[in-house]
């Protein structure tokens, strides 16, 4: 249906908005109690009452806990996304190819969309930015990155005037719940993530969180949001927390750091002008930095602009009733729009800044070698890193005899730079083995 032949196209005062809300697990439970209970304050906020129209589930009958009429549910979600009256679709339901169709359905028939879908955002948001530009309508999604943390609207409109520099996020509620039971606790990763899922923190499958792939999403989101310029899932470099060991934690805290899955996005200029970089790894970071207070399953993004200079933004990441404050207040946002006849800010891509492979990225690295303790050894080592014009910052022996460790912090360098001092480590024959290789952020 075309939008202008729409019973939503236009607000016209004396009617209620109508809600459509996709999806009704974790997130969609806590949106629909919220949307029913304040129903009358949103309505003092948005300037018109909110009507929740329809709630698409997978199974009807299922006992909700929720004050809603039974006829509110439905198992059509496309049917409730085309009926052409609908002014806000709440998309809750994750997932790529479903919650993509019902979307591109709903601007189609002339409702805005509040969507909390990272995955689906960082793999084809562009899909949907260009739907709703033609349809003239909002995607409006500050749940997509770090739950309830207002971060998604800073960067999109109160750093609009800015030029972010860098933006360094813990993002991941789970992994920052493994990572500082490591540390606290001195366990291995195993134990810490069995005890993350004996707490309720990490899902059953938890590879989505410990493999990156959550917090990659959200760092493709906030790059583009930064820096004005398209960056998919594909483009960010992802490593999980899988591989950390207790040592590595010992070897944080002996260098006054902790260990942190990290997603970091970054303005670079190279010879061929300004750049942009998207990664996702643990690194460590210096006990003195603001993310290092970052305790437990919270989630806080660190943001450094040329003339704001640095802003944190800090709180819960994820969980139902946080992430539907951050979906109620995008609701909130672009019902008031509706209801005026205006469209927020659509997607920003004017600069399209190249993205830089990881092995461009630059940063400092925290390499521990297993050697032979004889004279000469560390001549070797240092020209390994000499080789490839490795800065090198400290160097310290741990252990003696068979033990003996070589513990190496360098300068920053180019990411493609240390892979190559690493492999020529490796060949040599008083180097037993290269035991661990961590980037160091944060001003160490
Ligand atoms: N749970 C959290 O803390 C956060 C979640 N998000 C995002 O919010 C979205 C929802 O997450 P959750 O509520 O945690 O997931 P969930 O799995 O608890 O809820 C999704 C619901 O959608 C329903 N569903 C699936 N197919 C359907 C269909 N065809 N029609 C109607 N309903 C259908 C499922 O039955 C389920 O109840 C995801 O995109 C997620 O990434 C974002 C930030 C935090
Ligand atoms: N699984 C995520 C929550 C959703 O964004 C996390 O652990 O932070
Ligand atoms: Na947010």
């Amino acid at each position: 249906m075309n939008p202008s032949s729409s019973d939503a196209t236009s607000w016209t005062p004396g009617r209620p908005l109508r809600v459509a809300l996709l999806g009704c697990g974790v997130v969609g439970t806590e949106v629909a109690r919220l949307l029913t209970r304040d129903a009358d304050e949103l309505a003092q906020r948005v300037g018109a009452p909110m009507e929740l129209v329809g709630i698409a589930v997978r199974r009807l009958g299922r006992d909700r806990d929720l004050d809603v009429p039974d006829e509110l549910f439905t198992t059509d979600a496309a049917g409730l996304v085309s009926r052409g009256d609908i002014d806000v679709v709440i998309e809750v339901i994750g997932g790529i190819d479903l919650a993509r169709d019902l979307i591109l359905s709903a601007l189609e028939h002339g409702a805005s969309v509040v969507t909390a879908n990272k995955a689906l955002l960082a793999e084809d948001g562009a899909t949907l930015f260009e739907a709703a530009h033609k349809a003239e309508r909002d995607l409006y999604f500050e749940a997509a990155v770090a739950g309830a943390i207002p971060i998604v609207r800073p960067l999109r409109e109160s750093l609009a005037g800015d030029r972010v520099q860098r933006v360094l996020g813990i993002v991941n509620g789970t992994t920052n719940f493994i990572l500082d039971a490591m540390t606290t606790t001195g366990q291995g990763f195993s134990e810490a993530l069995d005890e993350a899922q004996r707490l309720g923190y990490a899902e059953a499958d938890p590879t989505a969180d410990i493999e990156g792939f959550d917090a990659a999403s959200k760092a493709a989101i906030l790059a583009g949001l930064a820096f004005h310029t398209r960056v998919t899932i594909g483009d960010v470099h992802r490593e999980g927390i899988t591989d950390v060991s207790a040592a590595d934690v010992r070897s944080a805290d002996e260098m006054g750091c902790v260990v942190k899955l990290l997603a970091i996005c970054e303005r670079r200029e190279t010879p061929d002008g300004p750049a942009v970089s998207a990664r996702v790894h643990p690194a460590m970071i210096p006990r003195s930095h603001p993310l290092a207070s970052v305790r437990g399953a919270y989630n806080a993004v660190f943001v450094e602009s040329e003339a704001a200079g640095e802003l944190m933004f800090y709180g819960p990441g994820a969980g139902g009733a946080p992430t539907a404050s951050a979906v109620l207040g995008d609701v909130v946002s672009v019902a008031r729009n509706r209801r005026s006849d205006v469209f927020g800010p659509g997607e920003s891509t004017h600069a399209q800044l190249e993205v830089l492979d990881m092995g461009r990225a630059r940063t400092r690295y925290h390499v521990s070698i297993d050697v032979d303790d004889r004279a000469g050894v560390l001549a070797s080592v240092a020209g390994a890193f000499a080789e490839y014009d490795v800065s090198i910052k400290t160097v310290r022996q741990e252990g003696s005899g068979s033990d003996a460790q070589l513990v190496i912090v360098t300068h920053e360098a180019e990411d493609a730079a240390l892979s190559a001092t690493v492999a020529s480590l490796r060949g040599l024959d008083m180097v037993r083995d290269v035991t661990s290789v961590m980037r160091v952020e944060g001003g160490f």
